[in-house]
């Protein structure tokens, strides 16, 4: 069945962006930031706080609460724009299984910057200790459906419009083309390497 996608996750490794561009996406795209970490648990913040990293477990109903986060947007005639780090398949997957047809921008960036972009961030919870931990969970989204990467270092403004342009052109595919992984632009897994 052909479905355009109807509402973004920003995901990937804490210091990526995923705040400052899922912010500015939806901005350009008259779209609802929805901040993901606003929905952990305060123990989840506690623990990371605390330099622990976070278990599938200590994930797993925080991803659920996102995707009744996501569904209540919708129902609600928003364009919901998610940001969550969504680092494994399987969290994607929960997602994917609250609101069939979620397109995600992926930021991808090396540990050195993310590190040193988390340890310039002052009175946030997340220790850049932690930062090893998150690529060690990653599983990039290479070759799912509805996935766009994305060079986090490019300029902001620049990370936005390729991302908003993306959106837009999965809503016109969805009319039109299958939604077939090997369908429109918009289903398959692109990888934006043109640069700045
Ligand atoms: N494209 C960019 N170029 C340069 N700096 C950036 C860019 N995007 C974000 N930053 C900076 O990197 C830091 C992290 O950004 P942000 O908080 O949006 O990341 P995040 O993925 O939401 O992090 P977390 O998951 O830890 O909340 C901030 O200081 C922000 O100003
Ligand atoms: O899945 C996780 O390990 C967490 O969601 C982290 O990614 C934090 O939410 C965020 O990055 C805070 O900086």
């Amino acid at each position: 069945m052909d479905r355009a996608i109807s509402a973004l996750v920003v995901m990937g490794v804490a210091g990526c962006g995923k705040s400052c561009v899922g912010a500015a996406i939806a901005d350009l795209s008259e779209g609802r930031l929805v901040e993901g970490d606003a929905f952990h648990p305060p123990a989840n913040i506690a623990k990371m706080s605390a330099g622990a990293p976070l278990t599938d477990e200590d994930r797993a109903g925080w991803l659920v609460r996102l995707g009744e986060e996501l569904v209540a947007c919708l129902g609600a005639g928003e364009r919901p724009v998610l940001t969550c780090s969504a680092l494994k398949k399987r969290y994607r997957d929960t997602l994917r299984h609250a609101v069939p047809g979620l397109g995600f921008v992926y930021l991808e960036l090396t540990p050195e910057i993310a590190a040193a972009r988390v340890a310039n961030r002052p009175g946030h919870f997340m220790p850049a200790s932690l930062i090893k931990s998150q690529f060690d969970a990653l599983e990039p989204p290479d070759r799912e459906a509805a996935t766009l990467t994305l060079d986090a270092t490019l300029p902001l403004a620049l990370l936005a419009e390729r991302a908003s342009q993306w959106w837009r052109a999965s809503v016109t595919a969805g009319g039109a083309n299958s939604a077939q992984p090997e369908g429109g632009e918009a289903y398959r897994s692109l990888r934006d390497a043109s640069g700045g």
